[in-house]
């Protein structure tokens, strides 16, 4: 597969797959109503704050997906330079369609929620270390969070 070149994040690139946040105000707002859109019995609202340490920069090769399949997941950044955010499309047969992925480079004034069951890539942080408050619903059962190994693909800077 030919690598897959970052571009920018923008609200109409990412609208297939969730909403481009640029003020904390925002991600509480979307977050409440989108957790209240597909709450489980048992389901509760869970915030993390997550410090994470920066990739040694592109070239960034993928081999794992994941996907929280009944809750949005809400990144909004408290201290982050540039961030990497990868998506891609549901296969025809399940699973994530990693052929159809598609890189963003998101700012550190920018967070974003996915929508519930989109497949994407772990948080991944570039330039230095960055931290990040993370909204999301869990209820404790294997359904929260799914891991799935893809064929390997290499995303990739401009130029
Ligand atoms: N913090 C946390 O849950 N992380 C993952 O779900 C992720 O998308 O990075
Ligand atoms: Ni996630």
């Amino acid at each position: 597969m030919m690598p897959l070149i970052v571009k920018a994040l923008t609200p109409e690139a990412f609208a297939p797959y969730g909403d481009v946040l640029t003020a904390p105000a925002e991600a509480g707002r979307q977050y409440f109503e989108a957790g209240l859109g597909n709450l489980r019995p048992g389901a509760h609202a869970s915030l993390s704050m997550v410090n994470r340490a920066p990739i040694d920069g592109l070239p960034l090769e993928v081999t794992l997906l994941e996907r929280h399949e009944f809750s949005s997941q809400t990144f909004v950044p408290t201290d982050a330079s540039r961030w990497l955010i990868i998506v891609c499309p549901h296969a025809p047969g399940g699973g994530p369609d990693a052929a159809q992925a598609i890189a963003f480079v998101a700012s550190g004034g920018q967070g974003v929620t996915y929508r519930p069951n989109t497949w994407h890539h772990g948080l991944t942080v570039l330039d230095r270390p960055a931290s990040f408050a993370v909204f999301m619903w869990r209820d404790g059962t294997q359904g929260d969070e799914e891991f799935v190994t893809v064929e390997p693909f290499t995303v990739a800077a401009p130029g």
